[in-house]
């Protein structure tokens, strides 16, 4: 089956007075999911936030049979093992975690599967794909297959920083090595830097500042959604080639 495009604003860039509301209104303009960043200030020098705040969001977003209101969890944390269980509890769906963090990510997705959520492996604009295809291409066991792979086009950190297009490559590299996986770019993404990350392969797209900070957020997340739509077909014909 073909990735679909998947538009996850980032809530970094939101109200956090009023994260509940800020929430339910992006997702009332069209977003699939929301991205959560938890930043614990040893992985990267900044703090967000933690498993508490997402138990009292959680219950304000509706889960829909067509995958709408998925909480991404984007876990820019030392030893992520140590916060699966909270984030499982706290109603956190997807746990994306670093391959730079842990010192065995196999280990790590099967522990993110147990807790039953699904599992997301990341890594930093310096980090090669290729320490990713040894996971990836072992396909023997589904409980230590990640359900998708996220390419950071910013150092993690902070919002609102300039996309790198030097990481396009990777997510090229990973789109033709796997063309059914889900592939998210996260980081300075918006309606002036989607085409090549969607020409590159990218069918999640994390957008913070752009979707939050823009008079019409339904407008930018349907252009971002019909980019990736516009090159899905592409990717297909350029991994026969
Ligand atoms: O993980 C991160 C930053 O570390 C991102 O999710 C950003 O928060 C995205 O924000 P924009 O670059 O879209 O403003
Ligand atoms: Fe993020």
């Amino acid at each position: 089956m073909s990735p679909k495009p998947i538009i996850a604003p980032s809530i970094l860039a939101s109200d956090f007075g009023k994260l509940a509301s800020e929430c339910q209104r992006i997702i009332g303009h069209g977003a699939d999911w929301l991205h959560i960043d938890i930043m614990d200030g040893h992985f990267v020098p900044n703090i967000t936030i933690g498993a508490p705040v997402v138990t009292c969001i959680r219950p304000a977003i509706e889960k829909t049979a067509d995958g709408k209101g998925i909480f991404d969890c984007h876990m820019m944390v030392a030893k992520p093992e140590q916060w699966i269980s909270d984030f499982a509890k706290a109603g956190g769906d997807l746990y994306c975690f670093h391959y730079e963090a842990t010192e065995n990510p196999r280990e790590c997705i099967k522990l993110v599967h147990d807790s039953g959520m699904k599992a997301g492996i990341a890594i930093k604009p310096d980090t090669p794909a290729d320490v990713l295809y040894s996971i990836l291409d072992d396909t023997s066991d589904p409980d230590y297959y990640p359900d998708m792979v996220l390419v950071m086009t910013v150092e993690p950190g902070f919002g609102g920083q300039k996309f790198q297009q030097r990481c396009m490559p990777k997510v090229t590299a990973l789109r033709d090595r796997y063309p059914e996986m889900d592939i998210e770019v996260d980081g300075g993404l918006g309606p002036s830097t989607i085409d090549v990350a969607a020409e590159a392969g990218a069918n999640v797209i994390v957008a913070g500042t752009a979707v939050f900070g823009a008079p019409d957020p339904k407008h930018v997340i349907s252009i971002l959604k019909e980019t990736v739509q516009k090159n899905v077909e592409l990717w297909k014909t350029r991994s026969k080639v």
